[in-house]
C-alpha cells in the first residue's frame, strides 16, 4: 500500500460516483434499475472532514443523506478487465453522497446535468481511509446512517448490481483511474432529508471485527 493514499484527499484528482446501484433504492425514487452503470463526478472541493460541519447552501431545503461504500484507486488503470480490477485498489473508506434532491429532480426532469445538486462544497464527508487488506470483496460490508439517533438507512454491499470490481472495470474502459482517486458505489434503500442542526451518524462493519463510525453536524 502507497503510504500517500493515507492522505487520498490531498491527492485525490477524481471523486466518481455510481447513481442507483442498489435497486431497492433505485425503485424508492420512482428510478429504473440500471443496465449499466450510471456514472457522474464531483469535484474534490466536495470533500468534508470530522469535525467539519456539512454545510447547507442558504437557498436549499431539501438536503438528502447517501451512505456509500468508497473506494480508493492505487495503482492509475485504464481499460481493465474485472478479473484486473482489485490489483488497481489501495483501500476504502466510508463516505456520504449529500444531495439537494429537488434540485436534482428539477435538472432531471429537464435532462440536464446533476453535478451542482450533488458537487457543492461539503458534499462527500468522508472518514479515514481503510487500507485494502482489512476488506475482502468476496465478503459483505454493513453500511449504515443515522439522523439524530434514528436509523434510516442499512444496507449489505453484497446487493449492489454492480460489484466493485465491475465497476472498476466499467469505468476504466472511458476514464483513466488515478492514484488516489475515489469511487462511491451508490446508496442503499433509505434516503430521506437533513435540517440544519441535525446530527448524521454513519457507520460500516463487516468481517474480522471491521468496524467503522464517523459522525457529522448540519449547519
Ligand atoms: C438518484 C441518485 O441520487 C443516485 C445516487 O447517487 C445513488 O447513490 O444511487
Ligand atoms: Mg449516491
Amino acid at each position: 500500500m502507497a503510504d500517500s493514499l493515507k492522505n487520498f484527499r490531498s491527492i485525490c484528482k477524481k471523486i466518481i460516483a455510481v447513481g442507483r446501484n442498489y435497486s431497492e433504492h433505485a425503485s424508492e425514487l420512482g428510478n429504473t434499475v440500471p443496465t449499466k452503470p450510471i456514472i457522474f463526478m464531483k469535484p474534490t472541493t466536495a470533500f468534508v472532514t470530522e469535525p467539519n460541519d456539512i454545510r447547507i447552501p442558504a437557498d436549499w431545503d431539501e438536503l438528502h443523506h447517501e451512505v456509500e461504500f468508497g473506494v480508493i484507486i492505487d495503482k492509475q488503470c485504464q481499460n481493465v478487465s474485472k478479473e484486473e480490477a482489485e490489483a488497481s485498489i489501495g483501500g476504502y473508506c466510508l463516505a456520504l453522497d449529500m444531495t439537494e434532491r429537488n434540485l436534482q429532480n428539477e435538472l432531471k426532469d429537464q435532462g440536464l446535468p446533476w453535478l451542482l445538486s450533488k458537487g457543492f462544497d461539503t458534499s462527500c464527508p468522508c472518514g479515514d481511509f481503510i487500507p485494502k487488506e482489512k476488506i475482502s470483496l468476496s465478503s459483505s460490508v454493513n453500511l449504515w446512517l443515522n439522523v439524530n439517533g434514528n436509523r434510516k438507512q442499512s444496507g449489505h454491499t453484497r446487493d449492489m448490481i454492480f460489484s466493485v470490481p465491475d465497476l472498476i472495470a466499467y469505468i476504466s474502459k472511458y476514464i483513466t483511474l488515478e492514484h488516489g482517486d475515489l469511487i462511491l458505489t451508490g446508496t442503499p434503500a433509505g434516503v430521506g432529508p437533513v435540517r440544519r442542526g441535525d446530527l448524521i451518524e454513519a457507520g460500516m462493519e463487516g468481517e474480522h471485527d471491521l468496524k467503522y463510525l464517523m459522525k457529522f453536524n448540519v449547519a
